[in-house]
């Protein structure tokens, strides 16, 4: 059973992910779970939060000379910006602070008030605000390391931007790089008209959304399952994915384009090598069928909407005055799709663990690197 919480508000103390099912016996390197949290704070487009953050992880559980035991995994990120919030976020005393109470029309400042039966906007908006996704990246640090032991390698690209598209024709997924370019786009014409799109929409107040990839390399055969509909394995992703602040849509493979051709185009088929091991000249499935990874390098696709607070602000309601206003203008990113495909790898990782877990136990890695390889052994026979 592998399972993962975060807690933490925006502009609080700091943020902490509880990591509970990691296996004992894997090595954690640190410097590689900072590595993921400096790639989430990248991006062109990002607002002044970020020139604020130095995202670093201290781990205050689970893990003893740099390997971890099998007990809950806690990380904590300190909110540098905290300081700068002590008195609009202070645990106890009374508010002083003007309340937050026009909301802004896409962000969870609406619905939040009424269900949680708030009166300032701030008691929902700090927990919405994808700071949160800091403590994802931790945890998802920390499952790519369990991954990786188990030879699986996760990347991602952007491959849109506000209706920029980079060229993604003759992609070898299999052999993806990881990029360290600011957009993490591989179409470098394509990413300076991102950054054109970027820049424009920012001057004129505005925000804009785009589509992400993340593919997993040297997936086993066989994760997930047909027999259940949680069990299987696009649902776990999709899901993941689809908890992400601002992803409206999930794809694997073909996903939507399924609709545009015959099953003749479609479906995968299947030859036989020399040795009679199986292959494909085609992954349109995006390397699940029937629930459970065949694999293929497993390809997801999301989509994310453009950002909901914008400097020019869009009409909206108060709730305190009961007026018709214009929407309350925090500070914000004018586009994140960057780091949200980062944040999409990390949640795409922990539904890869979660499942694999499942699959090949999770007391110690030596059981479970065993598991795996007495089940490889049997597949290819
Ligand atoms: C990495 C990342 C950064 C984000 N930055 C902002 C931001 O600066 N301002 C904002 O209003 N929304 C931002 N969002 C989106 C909101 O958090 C999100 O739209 C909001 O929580 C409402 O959730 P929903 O869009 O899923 O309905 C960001 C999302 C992600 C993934
Ligand atoms: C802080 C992060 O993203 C934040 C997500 C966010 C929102 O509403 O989702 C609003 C902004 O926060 P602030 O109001 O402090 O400027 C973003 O910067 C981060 O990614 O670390």
């Amino acid at each position: 059973m592998f399972r993962f919480l975060t807690a933490g508000e925006s502009h609080g103390q700091c943020l902490t992910a509880l990591v509970e099912g990691i296996p004992a016996g894997l090595k954690i390197n640190l410097d590689e779970i900072n590595r993921q949290m400096a790639r989430r704070q990248k991006g062109y487009g990002r607002g002044g939060r970020m020139s604020i953050e130095t995202d670093k992880v201290d781990i205050l559980s689970g893990v003893r000379f740099g390997e971890t035991m099998g007990d809950p995994i806690t990380l904590r990120v300190v909110n540098k910006d905290w300081e700068n919030w002590t008195d609009r976020m202070s645990v106890m005393g009374t508010p002083t602070w003007t309340k937050v109470t026009a909301a802004r029309p896409g962000h969870a400042d609406y619905v939040g008030i009424k269900k949680y039966n708030r009166e300032d906007i701030r008691d929902i908006l700090e927990r919405s605000s994808a700071r949160e996704t800091a403590a994802r990246v931790a945890a998802g640090a920390v499952a790519r390391q369990f991954l990786e032991a188990c030879g699986i390698k996760i990347v991602s690209h952007v491959i849109n931007i506000g209706g920029v598209k980079a060229n993604t024709d003759n992609i070898d997924y299999a052999n993806l790089q990881p990029n360290d370019s600011d957009l993490n786009c591989n179409d470098a014409q394509a990413e300076a008209k991102m950054r054109e799109a970027i820049r424009d929409a920012g001057q004129a107040g505005d925000t804009l959304g785009g589509t992400f990839e993340v593919v997993v390399q040297n997936m086993p055969i066989g994760v997930g399952s047909h027999i259940q509909w949680d069990k299987r394995l696009d649902m776990q992703l999709a899901g993941a994915m689809m908890s992400i602040q601002a992803i409206k849509g999930v794809e694997i493979g073909d996903g939507f384009d399924y609709a545009n051709h015959p099953g003749s185009q479609l479906h995968d088929e299947m030859f036989y090598n020399e040795d009679k091991t199986v292959y494909r000249k085609t992954n349109h499935a995006g390397g699940i069928e029937g629930g459970m990874s065949n694999g293929e390098p497993i390809i997801v696709r999301a989509c994310m909407k453009p950002i909901p607070t914008l400097m020019t602000p869009l009409h909206s309601i108060d709730i305190e005055s009961k007026q018709e206003v214009l929407a309350c203008k925090e500070r914000s990113d004018v586009c994140a799709v960057q780091a949200a495909s980062v944040v999409g790898e990390a949640m795409v990782a922990l539904a890869i663990t979660k499942a694999m877990i499942d699959k090949f136990g999770s007391d110690c890695m030596v059981d479970v690197l065993q598991n795996l390889q007495a089940y490889n052994k049997r597949i290819k026979g």
